[in-house]
């Protein structure tokens, strides 16, 4: 049996791909597989043709403290002849967050290689400050969204909620769905046509699960059981999963997140009616506050420009975390070089 009929997903240039880590690494031998989920120390991989069922590998040491990260569901990466992660192949269509903890400026990359996110928000009270979060960190890694309002049964006029909701935000596809009356499940389907990967984002108890069951349909069981063998087998905890849907379609799944904290920008993409306006404004420099002739302040609803304000604070505090690293990193390299010369000049009068 296998795991994911309709194949692990579509990978444009991935010969080549192959090829540069094959070169960089000189390293004749690696072949190439797609991280299905992550467990603590081990991946699950399979390759493109599946011609070996799925299987747990480890990663070498030195990708686990690499910049980008260690390996995460959805990537495409190199195995080695010893079935170990050699490289991560290039991401394209990141998710990434701020990674949680106080004061801290670190990133989280959530999803790998995703050419959509689905952002739930649950009925009858969706909070919209909380999606436009979403929406601007995956703009941010750019990965169009569709917005998915949940629980569509517990508002009579869910259509509206989300025709409301996505010109708000700025979003052409937003949905309303429910698991109990199978309403715009269709839809969703339709948005995740065949070797396409989307993640889907939202908080906890916005019924991700439940969705990804009816998304699923009878096919969970089947996979579910090979993979909950693999878990209680090795102990280990999965954050995320690449789940294959009927339709040929690919989805991550992810835990519900209770912060979610603004890294690579996206902001003004999420604010692109702010933006537009601003240009309006008498001063280049206008907080759209107190301003004379300020033309945002009437026209944008006092929430959203509070919203903009805060997130747009946000990643400034972030920006400047990550330049005084950068600086930090730089002076280093710097006194590395310095002292490396030091040594040589040294060398050369003895
Ligand atoms: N009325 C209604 N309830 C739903 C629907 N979908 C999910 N729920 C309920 O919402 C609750 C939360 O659903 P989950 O699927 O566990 O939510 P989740 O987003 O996966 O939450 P985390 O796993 O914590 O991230 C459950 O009690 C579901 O039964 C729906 O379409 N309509
Ligand atoms: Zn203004």
């Amino acid at each position: 049996m296998t795991l994911f009929p309709a194949g692990i997903g579509r990978r444009d240039q991935l010969d080549e791909e192959l090829q540069a880590a094959r070169t960089a690494l000189g390293e004749d031998q690696l072949i190439p597989a797609r991280v299905l989920s992550q467990h603590s120390g081990v991946w699950l991989v399979a390759e493109p043709d599946q011609a070996t069922p799925p299987r747990l590998v480890h990663a070498r040491a030195k990708l686990r403290g690499e910049s980008d990260g260690p390996p995460i569901t959805g990537d495409w990466v190199a195995l080695d002849t010893g079935d170990a992660i050699a490289a991560v192949l290039p991401r394209r269509g990141t998710v990434v967050r701020r990674a949680v903890g106080e004061g801290k400026a670190d990133r989280q990359v959530l999803a790998a290689n995703v050419e959509l996110a689905l952002v739930a928000e649950p009925l009858p009270e969706p909070n919209e400050r909380r999606a436009e979060r979403l929406v601007a960190i995956a703009g941010a890694g750019d990965v169009p969204v569709a917005l998915l309002l949940t629980k569509a049964d517990l508002d009579p006029d869910a259509d509206a909620t989300a025709l409301r909701l996505g010109r708000s935000i700025g979003i052409a596809d937003s949905i309303a769905v429910s698991v109990r009356t199978g309403d715009g499940i269709g839809v969703v389907h339709s948005l995740l046509p065949a070797g396409a990967t989307a993640v889907l984002l939202g908080p906890s108890g916005a019924g991700k699960s439940t969705l990804v069951n009816a998304l699923l349909g009878e096919e969970r069981q089947a996979t579910g059981e090979v993979r909950e063998s693999d878990r209680r087998g090795r102990h280990t905890t999965v954050t995320r999963e690449l789940l294959s849907l009927p339709h040929g379609g690919l989805l991550i799944d992810t835990p519900g997140m209770r912060e979610v904290g603004m890294w690579d920008g996206g902001v003004d993409d999420t604010f692109e009616d702010i933006v537009e306006l601003a240009a309006g404004c008498r001063f280049a420099d206008c907080q759209h506050d107190t301003e004379p002739d300020c033309a945002v302040r009437d026209t944008v609803p006092a929430e959203r420009l509070e919203a903009w304000r805060k997130l747009a604070r946000e990643q400034a505090w972030v920006d400047d975390r990550r330049a005084a690293a950068r600086a930090r990193e730089s002076r280093g390299r710097f006194y590395e070089r310095i002292q490396r010369e030091a040594r040589r000049a040294k060398g050369q009068d003895e």
